[in-house]
């Protein structure tokens, strides 16, 4: 795929992407996070002390709110159950409302309040036959304590007490926006970083940016804080003049860093997207043509949902994580072949690439950590041809992919969209996982008690075989050590250290915090990593300029 033909789907306005996802609230697996040498990987390990599972899982607790009872109960039909929460007796909802696993309402009172979350049950039957099958593997529900790998129903990203989506702009912003020290512009275009330079140091004065065809700037006492996204942060970067030389200079962007790094790494989830199993008739389960087609249906819900005025919309819940060991059969084969071809092509990688694939490596040995994903859709997403008969959607989903991609600007105007180019299959090796993972996928589907609710594999059929990526955007931005590729610091401040005298010579006040700053790739889904990073980096704020949380609401 051209960088021109790739389609970048994400969310424009307050809340970004949080806004418009599907909900799913996930927590990543321990080791991609942990460093401690009795563990085998990972952000950590990489040259980034103090990023490590402990301090996640504490900052990801922090930031949730897992409702604790059943909520809503009117909000669901006779047949079918919508938006209603999961039965507090549920041994999945037990081991998720453990107080040590989860953050529940009211356990961190002082930053009420939050991201909320509750259990919805769109797909259940058919997630809880997706692990019990006659291949031979059967999977515990999840916890949210780091072990992730299993099927497991997915808490969602709701409030419990309104039905609507919670998500960074009702978690994070709306509490705050009567503070005086607060200014929110819409419709706002950030197009560069206002700095000035003094012998080797660059300091941002403030941003530039578009409000309709007028061009403001607005200054800034202490610091920027860039939180664009995986694939803006580093386009704003690299017009304000932080990046490689050899990309700016063309463009006629005055250099303020030479930070080469700036928009390397990226590493995207890539997943196989054309598998629809189509259901029986009746089969008990709520999908997505089924409340397009089905009026009635549409307003017996809403009747059932009393005092609800939202759209209806389904949750996606059915998920499951596997190591390699469990899908694939080449799984050791691979590993040791992948390992070989680190080894060969060593002297070719750009710095820091080496660590991160043995990183890999690690993960992919480690029999506890997912190698793959499947999700399971109660909808087909357009693109898709609306279809006769309902379907579920199986999505193969790679976690950790080897293939690195850049993002870089091609034009000095802000108005145009960075190239992307993911370099998705470039590494051999993301393709053999996701072939096994898709064939894996078919064998389960085609199993029972799978087969119980679903009469044919409609896709993949002769037609149609199509990969994308999932939307998770990190790397452009990474927070490693300089000599390592990377951008920000662990105090995620854009600047370079010299190598011999180690004084700073980059940014001395611009930080970056956002998917960005993630400098490896984790296997799970992604909004939760971002509220972790952004509690983390809001108490390294306030420990900097000594700041204390004593305004209503302030959290992050
Ligand atoms: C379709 C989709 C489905 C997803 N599903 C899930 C899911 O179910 N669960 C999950 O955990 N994760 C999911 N994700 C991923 C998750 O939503 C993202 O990882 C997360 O939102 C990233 O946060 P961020 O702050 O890095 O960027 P964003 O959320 O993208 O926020 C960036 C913000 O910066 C603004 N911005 C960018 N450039 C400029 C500029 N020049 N000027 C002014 N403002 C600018 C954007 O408008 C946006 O508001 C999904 C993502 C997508 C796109």
């Amino acid at each position: 795929m051209s960088p021109a033909e790739k389609n970048d789907v994400r969310g424009k306005g307050l809340g970004g992407s949080s806004a418009m996802n599907v909900l799913l609230w996930t927590r990543p697996q321990r080791e991609d996070f942990d460093g401690r040498p009795t563990s085998v990987s990972a952000i950590e390990a990489l040259g980034n002390p103090g990023w490590n599972w402990e301090k996640f899982y504490h900052y990801s607790k922090k930031s949730e709110g897992l409702a604790r009872s059943p909520i809503n109960s009117s909000c669901s039909s006779r047949r079918y159950r919508f938006y209603s929460s999961m039965p507090e007796s549920s041994s999945a909802y037990k081991e998720l409302s453990q107080p040590e696993a989860v953050g529940l309402e009211g356990s961190y009172s002082s930053y009420n309040p939050r991201s909320r979350m509750t259990m919805v049950d769109s797909v259940g039957p058919l997630s809880v036959s997706f692990c019990r099958t006659d291949s031979g593997t059967e999977f515990p529900f999840q916890k949210l304590s780091g072990e992730t790998s299993g099927t497991f129903k997915s808490a969602s990203s709701i409030d419990a007490t309104t039905g609507n989506r919670s998500y960074a702009a009702t978690a994070y912003l709306r509490p705050a926006l009567s503070r005086p020290n607060l200014k929110v512009v819409t419709g706002a275009l950030v197009t560069k970083i206002i700095t000035s330079k003094h012998a080797e140091s660059v300091t941002a004065q403030g941003v530039e940016f578009y409000h309709g065809d007028a061009v403001y700037r607005v200054y800034a006492e202490k610091e920027v804080i860039l939180c664009a996204s995986g694939i803006k942060s580093p386009q704003i970067l690299e017009l304000s003049g932080i990046g490689n030389s050899d990309i700016l200079i063309p463009l006629g962007i005055p250099v303020q860093v030479h930070l080469p790094s700036v928009g390397e790494n990226i590493q995207e989830h890539i997943c196989f997207t054309a598998h629809h199993p189509e259901l029986r008739d009746d089969p008990g389960i709520l999908t997505g043509e089924m409340l397009m087609k089905d009026q009635g249906l549409r307003e017996k819900l809403r009747e059932s949902c009393h005092g609800y005025e939202g759209l209806l919309a389904l949750a996606t819940t059915g998920l499951s994580f596997l190591p390699f060991h469990t899908f694939s059969e080449r799984a050791t084969f691979l590993t040791k072949e992948q390992k070989r071809k680190v080894a060969e092509n060593v002297n070719t990688y750009p710095p820091g690439l080496r660590e991160q694939y043995d990183e890999q490596i690690r993960l992919m040995e480690n029999p506890n950590v997912p190698n793959l994903e499947i999700i399971l859709y109660p909808f087909i997403v357009p693109g898709h041809n609306i279809v006769e008969k309902p379907r579920v959607w199986l999505l193969p989903v790679l976690s950790h992919p080897f293939s690195r991609g850049t993002i870089h600007i091609t034009s000095s105007d802000p108005k145009i969209q960075p190239a992307n180019d993911p370099r998705y299959f470039e590494e051999d090796v993301d393709f053999d996982i996701l072939f096994d993972g898709v064939k894996f996928t078919r064998k389960v589907a085609e199993t029972e008690p799978f087969t119980n609710l679903t009469t044919r594999e409609v896709q993949p059929g002769p037609d149609i075989t199509t990969d994308e990526q999932l939307r998770d955007t990190c790397g452009g931005c990474s927070m490693l050590p300089q000599d390592k590729g990377g951008v920000v610091d662990t105090n995620l401040k854009a600047r370079e250290r010299h190598p011999i005298c180690d004084q700073v010579y980059g940014t001395e006040n611009v930080r970056v915090v956002d998917l960005s700053v993630l400098p490896l790739m984790v296997a799970v889904h992604t909004q939760a990593i971002v509220y972790g990073i952004a509690e983390q980096a809001a108490d390294i704020i306030k420990a900097e300029y000594n700041l204390t949380s004593s305004l209503p609401g302030a959290s992050v």
